[in-house]
C-alpha cells in the first residue's frame, strides 16, 4: 500500500550569505538523505536537536519549499506546493486580531467557495470540537494563549485537510494548558482519523502523543531512529504520564537525543565567533 507521506532520500541545502570576516558565501546542509514513510491516520512525532532541520522537513511537506535532493510524496504524488489537503498549525497563533474566533475559523474557508451559512455552521462545529463553544464571538486578545491555539487548530481542521502539520504548537503554553491541549489533540485525532505530523522539543510530549517518534540527528538532520510507542490500554484512562511504560519510552528517546544534542553543542561552539 502507498504510504500517505513518503520522504524519499530527502535533502535540503540552504545558501547562506557572506558574513563579515568570512571570505565567501557558503551553504547550510539542513537535511540529508531522510527516508521516512508515514501511513494514513498515523500520529507521527519528529524530535531532534535545535537546528537539525525539523521545521525544514515540515515546510517541505507543506510545500512551502522544495527539496534539494530526493522527493516528498503525498499519496504517491510529489508535493509541488501548498494545498488544502494539508493544514498547518505553528507555534505562534497567527490569528487575525480584528476577527472573532468564529471569524478566524471562517477565514480559512472563504477561499474555498463554501457558502456563508455553511461556513458559519462549520466554524461553530469545529470551535465546539476544540472545546470553545460559547467563545465564538471573542477576539484573540480576549482569549488565553491555550484558547488561541485551540482556535488555530479549529481553523486548520475546518477545511478538512487529510494531514495536519504541527510545528511546536504548544511550546509557548504553560505546562498545565499544554497537557490539557495534548489530551484534546489526541481526542480530536482519534475522532477525525487525520494523519498528523507533529514537531516538538519535548520528549514527554513526543511519547504522550506519538504512535511513532522519529528522532533526527544534529545537523545535517538525518533519521537516527524511529521509535514505536506502545503505552497499551493505559492511554485510555489513568495517569499514563506516570506509568512505567511511559518512563521507559522517555528514557529510550532521551538516550537517542542526548548524543545528538551533545554533538550539536560541540558544533555550535566550534562555529561560534572567537
Ligand atoms: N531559509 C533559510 N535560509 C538559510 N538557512 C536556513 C533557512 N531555513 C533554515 N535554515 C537553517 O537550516 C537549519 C535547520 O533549520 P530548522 O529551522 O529546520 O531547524 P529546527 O530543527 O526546526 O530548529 P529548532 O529546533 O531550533 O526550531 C538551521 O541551521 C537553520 O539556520
Amino acid at each position: 500500500m502507498t504510504a500517505k507521506i513518503h520522504f524519499e532520500s530527502v535533502g535540503k541545502t540552504f545558501p547562506v550569505r557572506k558574513t563579515r570576516g568570512s571570505g565567501s558565501a557558503g551553504k547550510v546542509v539542513a537535511l540529508q538523505g531522510v527516508d521516512l514513510e508515514i501511513p494514513a491516520g498515523e500520529f507521527a512525532v519528529v524530535v531532534g536537536p535545535s537546528g537539525c532541520g525539523k521545521s525544514t522537513l515540515l515546510d517541505l511537506l507543506a510545500g512551502l519549499s522544495t527539496p534539494t535532493t530526493g522527493r516528498v510524496l503525498l499519496d504517491g504524488a510529489p508535493v509541488t506546493g501548498p494545498g488544502p489537503d494539508r493544514g498547518i498549525v505553528f507555534q505562534q497563533y497567527a490569528l487575525l486580531p480584528w476577527r472573532t474566533a468564529r471569524g478566524n475559523v471562517e477565514f480559512g474557508l472563504e477561499a474555498t467557495g463554501i457558502p456563508r451559512r455553511e461556513r458559519a455552521e462549520r466554524a461553530r462545529e469545529f470551535l465546539a470540537l476544540v472545546g470553545l463553544s460559547g467563545f465564538e464571538d471573542r477576539h484573540p486578545h480576549e482569549l488565553s494563549g491555550g484558547m488561541r491555539q485551540r482556535v488555530a487548530i479549529a481553523r486548520s481542521l475546518a477545511y478538512d485537510p487529510d494531514v495536519l502539520l504541527m510545528d511546536e504548537p504548544f511550546a509557548a503554553l504553560d505546562a498545565q494548558t499544554r497537557e490539557s491541549l495534548q489530551d484534546e489533540l489526541l481526542r480530536i485525532w482519534r475522532r477525525t482519523g487525520k494523519t498528523v505530523v507533529f514537531i516538538t522539543h519535548s520528549i514527554e510530549e513526543a511519547v504522550f502523543l506519538g504512535g511513532r517518534v522519529a528522532v533526527l540527528t544534529s545537523r545535517p538532520g538525518r533519521l537516527k531512529a524511529v521509535v514505536p510507542i506502545d503505552l497499551g490500554a493505559r492511554h485510555d484512562g489513568g495517569d499514563v504520564r506516570s506509568s512505567p511504560e511511559f518512563a521507559a519510552h522517555r528514557h529510550r528517546i532521551w538516550d537517542l537525543l542526548h548524543e545528538e544534542v551533545t554533538r550539536a553543542q560541540r558544533l555550535e561552539r566550534q562555529g561560534a565567533p572567537v
